[in-house]
């Protein structure tokens, strides 16, 4: 799905209701009634729930003005509440004239803030994409009044007072939501963790938008969903064999840290690749040959931590990382590596934690390596703390620019940047999996994903984003939130790749 701007929305709008030979006025109609089934099927209003709907001067509160006269023709108990404004847009002031005469909106000012019981249910209607400065006066009074209620409060569109793709000012006025329901695309803003306590849960409603104008859209931002993923992975050939899916090496591991060679390891094997050899030190040869008996164990000379590079050549990706520890001499084997490798890289963890300590070694990174750092890691990677988000999200993008490579950052809705800039946002996982050990199942999926030799960088991490979450995603029935292991990802990860495939 893309991410459109605001910009964009106003112009989707508009060729919609040219394609469509329809009216702005309809198409609110078609949105607010959306809003209206919404809160009747899903949030299954009674009879008996206040509900205060607060509308702005534009088509945000155009919307909220119509589920408002829906609301009341159904026959349930609503309150309307007007903000003071200088102009209205044409399609409020038609809305307007349209309220039944038993629906009188009241203005509301600083000194005057309707009484909201916490029982009641607020749709904050006050403003949307249309929002051009931080909230003031009334409007910021009527927000502070709304998030300290109690109330149940479901935005339109967009929490009143939040910017739909950029970081408003600290302590300005943003309605806290319960849930916000948005019009057939998700705005960049939901899927950043600072705008969670604002954006609640959110849901996309589909209102009819022209799809051949999404299409013809140009974007540099994608939420990925499954719909767009599925097919992508090959399906196995029926005369396939193990030398098909490529030969993926590992070099993970140091004393104390074993088990992060074991996961990735593991994941690496049930995400497809036909073979896969771990590197381990000298002391992981038991711990991994009795965890991971699928799996090859090349050690290393030194007990542990790794110190020698083995021959690239049997190989088709190279993965480096998980567990390894920082040790000079592992980090002579991560240069060697960057300067030598002729296969595709996945880079994780502490091989990013040197990166970060010796960015010389980010010059020698391959083309399209791809690496996979949580924000921590990433801060460490670019040398500087992001201002917000959306700084680290250009700092992503800068970093991506500058290496070739494509580039992670892990979280709820992991993002990637591609070398040419373009973000990808993944669309699923849970909290659970915020676990040790969650990254390094990550790193070996998706090695096995660059090993594969049918799918182009892109496709391979995205495939792998996809199905990690996916695979928290269903493990999440069996173990719950917090007895989810990043050994029940790996379980899940051959039913998530199922779904993919072709
Ligand atoms: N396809 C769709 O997504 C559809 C969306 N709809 C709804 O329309 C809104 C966008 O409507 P728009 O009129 O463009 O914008 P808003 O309603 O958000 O607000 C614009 C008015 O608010 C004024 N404004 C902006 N910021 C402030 C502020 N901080 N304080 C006070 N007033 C403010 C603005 O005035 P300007 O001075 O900036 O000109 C406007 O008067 C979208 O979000 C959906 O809810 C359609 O209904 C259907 C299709
Ligand atoms: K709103």
């Amino acid at each position: 799905m893309k991410l459109l701007s605001p910009a964009q929305t106003r112009a989707l709008d508009q060729a919609t209701i040219r394609a469509q030979y329809t009216t702005s006025t309809a198409l609110m109609e078609r949105a607010a009634d959306a809003v209206t089934n919404w809160l009747l099927n899903e949030l299954l209003l009674d009879y008996d729930t206040e509900i205060h709907v607060c509308c702005g001067p534009g088509n945000n509160g155009g919307d909220g003005l119509v589920v408002a006269r829906n609301l009341h023709r159904a026959g349930y108990r609503v309150h309307l509440w007007l903000l003071p404004a200088a102009r209205h847009s044409p399609d409020f002031t038609h809305q307007q004239q349209q309220l039944p005469a038993g629906l009188a909106g009241q203005q509301i000012s600083p000194n005057q803030l309707p009484a909201i019981a916490a029982g009641a249910v607020v749709v904050d209607a006050l403003f949307g994409t249309g929002l051009s400065r931080p909230l003031e006066g009334a409007a910021a009074a009527l927000v502070r009044h709304i998030n300290d209620s109690g109330a149940m409060v479901v935005a339109v569109d967009m929490p009143s007072g939040l910017y739909a793709d950029a970081p408003q000012p600290a302590d300005c006025a943003v309605v806290r939501a319960d849930f916000t329901l948005s019009f057939e695309l998700p705005k960049l803003a939901f899927l950043l963790p600072q705008n969670a306590g604002f954006v609640g849960d959110w849901r996309l409603l589909p209102i009819g938008l022209d799809q051949e104008v999404i299409h013809n859209t140009a974007v540099d931002r994608f939420f990925v969903t499954a719909d767009e993923l599925r097919g992508q992975l090959p399906k196995r050939p029926k005369f396939s064999h193990k030398g098909t899916f490529g030969h993926a090496l590992l070099l993970a591991g140091s004393k104390g840290k074993m088990g992060a060679a074991v996961l990735a390891t593991q994941a690496c094997l049930c995400g497809g690749a036909g073979l896969v050899t771990t590197r381990v030190p000298a002391a992981g040869y038991d711990i991994l040959q009795i965890s991971a008996p699928e799996a090859m164990c090349l050690t290393d000379p030194d007990t542990d931590c790794i110190t020698e590079l083995p021959d690239l050549a049997p190989y088709d990706a190279v993965g480096i990382g998980p567990g390894l520890g920082q040790h000079d001499d592992t980090r002579m084997v991560l240069r060697q590596l960057l300067e030598t490798a002729q296969v595709p890289l996945v880079l994780d963890a502490d091989a990013l934690n040197l990166l970060g300590a010796y960015p010389d070694l980010q010059n020698l990174l391959p083309p399209n390596s791809l690496l996979t750092p949580h924000p921590k890691e990433f801060e460490r990677l670019v040398g500087e703390p992001a201002r917000d988000d959306y700084h680290r999200l250009d700092q992503l993008r800068d970093f991506a620019g500058r290496t070739r490579c494509y580039c992670v950052l892990k979280g709820a809705y992991t993002a990637l940047a591609a070398p040419d800039g373009t973000l990808y946002f993944n669309s699923t996982g849970n909290p659970g999996m915020a676990t040790g050990g969650s990254g390094d199942v990550l790193t070996g999926l998706l090695l096995a994903l660059r090993a594969h030799r049918h799918l182009s960088p892109l496709t391979a991490a995205l495939l792998g984003l996809h199905a990690h979450g996916r695979a928290g995603d269903l493990a999440l029935p069996h173990t719950g939130h917090a007895g989810l292991l990043a050994s029940d990802i790996v379980r899940f990860i051959g039913p998530a790749l199922e779904e993919l495939m072709g």
